[in-house]
């Protein structure tokens, strides 16, 4: 099928979109009215440029408060949609959106409204145009895809169908089933758009929170897949009102917005990708280190009871082990401070997972190698961290020389958990879908939170067995000039058995207020030997509805912006404890007034 994107999706001036729309792959694109009103080419010109561009226009829209009008009314309004069609014929647009009237002019008089559309579907026709109509969620009199449908039919009129939105009919709570049985050829055009659950007015939660397929809640491929049932075969087109990706770079958006279309193409059993190898974990973690950074991450580490097993054989990057718990630093990389520049997770079928990335527009990248090293393949996530993907014989060991120090007993660290990312401001759901269409993660909990310096959001993302974790992190609004958390924390947390044990053996652990620890006796009636316990080794606490517990103690914070985590999950606690993040950032916030 083909795959649309309606202009609006995306930031700029119409040439800043159609370049986006063409360059990220789109077949064809909507164009909004106020895109052409404010462009300087006539649509003739516009129409050359897509056709450059080998991007089909199909789609015009909007057509705003057309039927069921008094007949004064109705005369104005055919008169305007003459010059909607006399644009249309210029720019070699067939098709026009017509949304459900919103205007206090409109009557709720179904046979009028029927009547006055296939009225102007017989002008559309005339011109070669059809009419698709699309019942708005706030319509005044239509509002529903059902009740759109049956002035359609009673209009009875060829050049008249129905434009079907995902939004306006999954924000109701009206089944879809029956779209399945609409008339074929009925539905002109569909368009796509995801949104996250939210209970507030409809026209707000559309223009401004919709977002790419697989972003949201919806069940874009159950609908997808009714929809198709009815034998529709027109094209696929995005159609997204979103404040963030409204200001964004459009050649990103536009990215994302393919990518989005292909996983749901794929979910929908239409274009299948090739699947998703098992992950089996995370091979290691990568840190970007520089002359003032590097000192400090080395002692952290063997504050954690890591040991330095690797040296590079051509670069100045160091492997640090502990079980299964690796990390790399490398100095080759210069950028200041430190920063978690990549991971590696690990899968049975790298150059599957590679092939998988690929398809969803996320080229590989193969690492500059000398003679003797492996090339390890990687793809770049929105957030500028490498993603690596290692086979079962971690071949890439073979790139460093043992230091001949072997990892000692350490301190009971057995795995990576998981690693902890804060995301871009513009980039947080392009994130998200990338790391769990690219690396066949779940969405888990999407979690909101207030901390010291703003409304956080954070997802988490994981294979089924929990393997691989990430926690993503945003701010909710954009950071603005009073920035004294830690700009864009990043830690990997990794796991224990006995975390009192474990954190016993850490010489510096962050300290939590006791104000914290008054809070969460009162929260979960713990004994106090044991409230006294996480007090004196720092210690923070949660637990789910299920009985779950998760312990977890944090480091201070080095070189500026990395951290470590140690945690353990008893009896199947599967969050990340973000009730705890805010005390983690006071705390961190004070250590650094207080010189640590
Ligand atoms: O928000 C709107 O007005 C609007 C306009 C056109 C559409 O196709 C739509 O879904 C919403
Ligand atoms: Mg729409």
């Amino acid at each position: 099928m083909r795959r649309s994107i309606a202009t609006v999706c995306v930031s700029g001036t119409l040439d800043d979109k159609l370049t986006a729309a063409s360059a990220a792959g789109f077949d064809g694109i909507e164009l909004f009215e106020n895109d052409l009103v404010v462009s300087p080419w006539s649509p003739a010109e516009i129409r050359s440029r897509c056709a450059d561009l080998g991007l089909s226009i199909d789609l015009y829209q909007p057509f705003r408060d057309f039927e069921a009008v008094p007949a004064e009314l109705l005369e104005a309004n055919l008169r305007r949609a003459e010059r909607t069609f006399d644009v249309m014929e210029a720019l070699g647009t067939g098709t026009v959106l017509v949304c459900s009237s919103v205007s206090p002019a409109a009557v709720d008089d179904d046979g009028l409204a029927a009547e006055q559309l296939a009225l102007l579907a017989g002008r559309a026709a005339d011109r070669g145009i059809r009419i698709a109509y699309e019942a708005l969620a706030w319509g005044r009199h239509v509002s529903t895809w059902d009740h759109a449908w049956r002035v359609v039919r009673a209009a009875d009129h060829p050049a008249l169908g129905l434009c079907l939105d995902s939004f306006h009919i999954l924000s109701r709570e009206i089944s879809p089933a029956g779209i399945a049985d609409i008339t074929p050829g009925k539905i002109f055009f569909v368009q796509l758009a995801d949104a996250p659950h939210l209970r507030m007015d409809v026209l707000q939660w559309s223009r401004h929170h919709r977002l790419f397929p697989g972003q949201g809640a919806f069940d874009l491929a159950g609908l997808i897949t009714t929809i198709l049932t009815s034998g529709y075969d027109g094209p696929l087109s995005l159609e997204v009102f979103n404040d963030v990706f409204r200001q964004a770079d459009p050649a990103r958006t536009a990215v994302d917005a393919m990518r989005s279309l292909i996983a749901l193409e794929d979910r929908a059993g239409l274009r299948p990708l090739p699947p998703a190898p098992a992950l089996r974990g995370h091979a290691f973690t990568e840190f970007a280190v520089d002359g003032g950074s590097s000192p400090r991450l080395r002692e952290a580490l063997r504050g954690l009871g890591f040991t330095h097993t690797g040296q590079h054989r051509t670069k100045p990057v160091e492997l640090w082990e502990q079980s299964a718990c690796r990390v790399v630093l490398n100095s080759a990389v210069t950028r200041p401070g430190a920063a978690i520049s990549a991971f590696a997770v690990g899968t049975d079928d790298p150059a599957a997972a590679l092939h998988r990335a690929e398809a969803l527009r996320a080229p590989a990248r193969v690492s500059e190698h000398g003679p003797r090293e492996t090339s390890l393949a990687s793809v770049t996530a929105p957030d500028g961290t490498e993603v690596f993907v290692t086979g079962p014989d971690p071949a890439w060991r073979a790139d460093f020389l043992p230091t001949g120090d072997s990892p000692g007993a350490g301190i009971g660290l057995t795995v990576t958990d998981h690693i902890g990312l804060t995301q871009p401001f513009d980039h947080f759901d392009e994130a998200g879908l990338f790391y769990d269409s690219v690396l066949g993660l779940d969405r888990l909990a999407t979690e909101e939170f207030a901390a010291p310096f703003g409304l956080m959001r954070s997802r988490a993302l994981a294979t089924a067995g929990r393997e691989v974790r990430l926690a993503l992190t945003v701010a909710l609004l954009r950071r603005g000039e009073w920035a004294p958390g830690v700009p864009d924390p990043q830690h990997v947390a990794f796991a224990t058995e006995d975390i009192v044990a474990t954190a016993a053996r850490v010489p510096r652990r962050l300290t939590i207020p006791d104000n914290y620890y008054a809070d969460l006796a009162a929260r979960f009636a713990l004994p106090d030997a044991v409230v006294s316990t996480l007090r004196r080794h720092g210690i923070l606490y949660d637990r789910d509805a299920r009985g779950g517990e998760l312990l977890h103690f944090y480091t201070p914070v080095h070189g500026g912006r990395v951290f470590f985590e140690i945690i353990e999950r008893r009896a199947g606690y599967d969050g990340f404890g973000e009730v705890n993040a805010p005390v983690r950032m006071a705390a961190h916030r004070h250590l650094r007034l207080t010189g640590g």
